[in-house]
């Protein structure tokens, strides 16, 4: 069972989400349990050692406290966990499995850090992330039910509408955004939840900092109840817990300059102390006191790391076993056909055989991964278990790998409640990769990025904007004669036109893509989709944003230049917003080349300058040897364009009485060609709009291969 309780059932203890049993919505019954074991992990950055043998062990069910002072390596632990850095030595195992690139998409990690869309509502946020983390097989009205059902036990109900915001628009509150960041996560159902929230925010002493004591309380209180009822795994940074909250914890990890200064249960830390002479003073807060200890003198400190090392809980030999061992499987003789069930219920340890002889529910995965109960799954006579009774720390074992009839390997999860899952795991990293097919993800992130692009993009201040220089450029260029003396004005019009909105769309790409890049980052990370899906569905959702307001200024300013003809009309507008599409790929690219902003703008401003001076209008008497720089101009080709299209229609340009062309000498008009040569252009429409369209596909195909190759979210 995958629901969390509504807070009105929190403290009944009743845990059901009968809505989406019905449905036999076999997601949210089906993550495996996860038993999370570290050993020795040690790291360290530029020569400093953060974190030094530090190891402990999870249990499905389990919540684990990480205290310790500020910068003692809380969060790097976690970090290490995640499969986000790497170790110097040591080992994570799930399940005695490495911590693989399949794991990691599997493990939630919400971050200290809430990154959101600032403008998305919450309910939005979450409406979109259940579209694209949740299964396929699930319909939208249940994953919709689901995200009520969510907002519910987080205590949002009454914010759901509110926009995320962040430091430049006000939105959610600091508590607010932190449920809502945790709320993201228990969408997908997860077996291991990694908590980097700080639960000091929840002391009773900090109401303003986050939630106040109640809703902390609450919210603490609902993590437990789902861990424990849904054989959830959880890892939770703490930093100054209330002792109410203190005591929620099963297993406390205290951390001292990156070493273990305890682990094991909670409840028996204060003997820990009192062992060691450190007596906690009675009614005193033990979560403060022991915090106080660990940030006392040296000579303090190096006494309590001592005695941890030989606390019984911390195991280090077996632990060190444990991830020395492979992860291999052994042929189980006992089972004769039968289904293993191995850990059947948490605190219900394997009997050592891992088998039983009741048939458990079984489950098979479905392409997209979801697990369907219709599929039936046939199991050979033989049965393959892993064996972890070698040691003491692995008497709890949670899933077991059976073989089918075409010896494909299954796995079959063992449940709280007793019911299984079988999925496959030939295939596994390809079919558990993604939640959802190109098609959803492409749709959900075209839908979202529209929404969330167009307060920005399409702004008050950007329509004033718009407008005003339109009438403005309108007014200053209005009713030119064609004549050559207003030729310098009308270039100027198109090249100001082009220019400009290049320029716009440039710089807006620039400047948005890294808030952006945050979020998606954390999304690519937790696995949610696929890039390719992402980025096909940024320029789609974006492009009728990027078109609007070009479009507006080229509907006012155009008539009040000079209206030639609707097919004029048309086209110059149809190369206005090839070119401002071309410039915004360039913005892409260099975004998202770029980590830093400052640098990607001064990169942006050397070749936007660049593309102006070679452009065609600016200079036209440049140097032989820099003339091949106007090729790289992409203004240069959309400015060519525009001419083309205005000269060839309607009136020719009239010639003056002293003109500076020779071929007035002999004609009162001047022809197109000899205004382009001047600008020394030599390429045809359809080969200028080609290189424009090349300029286009080379910037999109570069800023992917940039974020595919170069910016792997860590
Ligand atoms: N990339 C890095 N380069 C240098 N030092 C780092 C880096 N990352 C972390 N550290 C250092 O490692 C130590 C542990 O950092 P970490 O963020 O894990 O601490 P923490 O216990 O989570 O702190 P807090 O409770 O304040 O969030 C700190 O002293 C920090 O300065």
């Amino acid at each position: 069972m995958g629901c969390l309780p509504p807070r009105s059932e929190v403290a009944g203890g009743a845990l059901h989400c009968p809505f989406l049993l019905e449905q036999g919505e076999a997601h949210l019954a089906g993550t495996r349990p996860l038993e999370l074991v570290f050993s020795g992990v040690s790291v360290s950055v530029a020569s400093r050692s953060i974190l030094r043998d530090v190891s402990g062990v999870v249990r499905p069910g389990e919540m684990l406290a990480v205290m310790g002072p500020s910068g003692c390596g809380k969060t790097t632990l976690l970090n290490c966990l995640s499969g986000r850095t790497e170790l110097d030595s040591g080992c994570i195992r799930l399940n005695r499995e490495r911590l693989t690139k399949r794991w990691k998409r599997r493990v939630c990690y919400v971050l200290q850090q809430d990154i959101f869309f600032p403008d998305l509502t919450l309910r939005q946020t979450l409406e979109y992330a259940a579209r694209l983390r949740l299964p396929e097989s699930m319909s939208r009205r249940q994953k919709m039910l689901y995200v009520d059902h969510i907002i519910d036990v987080m205590d949002l109900t009454a914010c759901q509408d509110t926009r995320m915001g962040d430091y430049t628009k006000r939105g959610l509150s600091g508590g607010e955004k932190k449920r809502a960041n945790i709320a993201c996560e228990l969408l997908t159902n997860p077996a291991l939840m990694l908590l980097d929230v700080s639960v000091r925010r929840y002391a009773m002493r900090e109401p303003t900092s986050g939630l106040d004591s109640h809703s902390a309380y609450t919210l603490m209180s609902s993590l437990k109840r789902y861990a424990e009822k849904e054989s959830k795994t959880l890892v939770v940074t703490v930093h100054q817990p209330s002792s109410q909250i203190f005591y929620m914890f099963d297993k406390l990890l205290l951390l001292c300059n990156g070493q273990t200064a305890y682990f094991g249960d909670v409840n028996k830390v204060v003997d820990f102390f009192n062992n060691i002479g450190l007596t906690v003073t009675p009614h005193y807060n033990p979560a403060d006191f022991i915090l106080e200890c660990v940030k006392g003198s040296e000579e303090m400190k190096e006494k309590i790391i001592n005695a941890a090392k030989s606390l019984p809980t911390y195991q280090q030999e077996a632990m060190n076993d444990y991830c020395a061992l492979p992860a291999q499987l052994y042929q189980h003789q006992g089972c004769n056909g039968r289904v293993p069930i191995v850990g059947h219920t948490l605190g219900h340890a394997a009997n050592g055989t891992g088998c039983d002889f009741s048939k458990p529910t079984l489950w098979s995965s479905t392409p997209n991964g979801a697990l369907n109960s219709t599929t039936p799954v046939s199991l050979t006579s033989k049965c393959v278990v892993s064996n972890h009774n070698s040691h003491n720390l692995s008497n709890h074992v949670y899933s077991t790998i059976v073989k089918d009839e075409e010896g494909k390997s299954l796995w079959l999860d063992s449940q709280s409640h007793g019911s299984s899952s079988v999925s496959s795991t030939t295939d596994d990293d390809v079919r558990w990769q993604w939640p959802t097919s190109f098609w959803t993800q492409f749709k959900v992130l075209s839908a979202r990025n529209f929404q969330e692009s167009r307060p920005r993009m399409l702004s008050k201040l950007y329509w004033l904007q718009t407008i005003g220089l339109g009438l403005m450029v309108g007014n200053v260029y209005f009713q030119l004669e064609r004549k050559e003396e207003s030729l310098h004005d009308i270039q100027s019009w198109m090249f100001f036109s082009t220019n400009y909105w290049m320029l716009f769309a440039l710089f807006n790409a620039l400047s948005s893509f890294p808030a952006e890049r945050e979020v998606v980052n954390k999304e690519r990370l937790s696995g949610s989709y696929r890039l390719s899906s992402y980025y096909l569905a940024k320029m789609a959702g974006e492009l009728p944003l990027t078109m609007t307001l070009p479009a507006v200024y080229h509907i006012i300013s155009y008539p009040l230049f000079g209206f030639r003809s609707s097919s004029v009309f048309l086209t110059m507008l149809g190369f206005l917003l090839l070119s401002t599409v071309v410039a915004q790929s360039a913005g892409f690219f260099v975004g998202a080349a770029c980590m830093d902003l400052d640098v990607a703008i001064t990169i942006s401003a050397l070749y936007t300058l660049a593309t102006q001076l070679f452009g065609g209008y600016l200079a036209t008497n440049i140097p032989s040897w820099l003339r091949w720089m106007r090729y790289l101009s992409m203004v240069h080709y959309a400015y060519q364009n525009m001419q083309i299209v205005e000269f060839s229609e309607g009136e020719r340009i009239q010639c003056a009485v002293q003109s500076k062309f020779e071929v007035c000498s002999n004609s009162t008009h001047i022809p197109v060609s000899v205004i382009l040569e001047q600008q020394g252009a030599t390429l045809p429409l359809w080969a200028n709009t080609l290189v424009l369209l090349f300029f286009l596909v080379v910037f999109r195909v570069l800023g992917y291969v940039v974020l595919r190759y170069f910016r792997q979210p860590k």
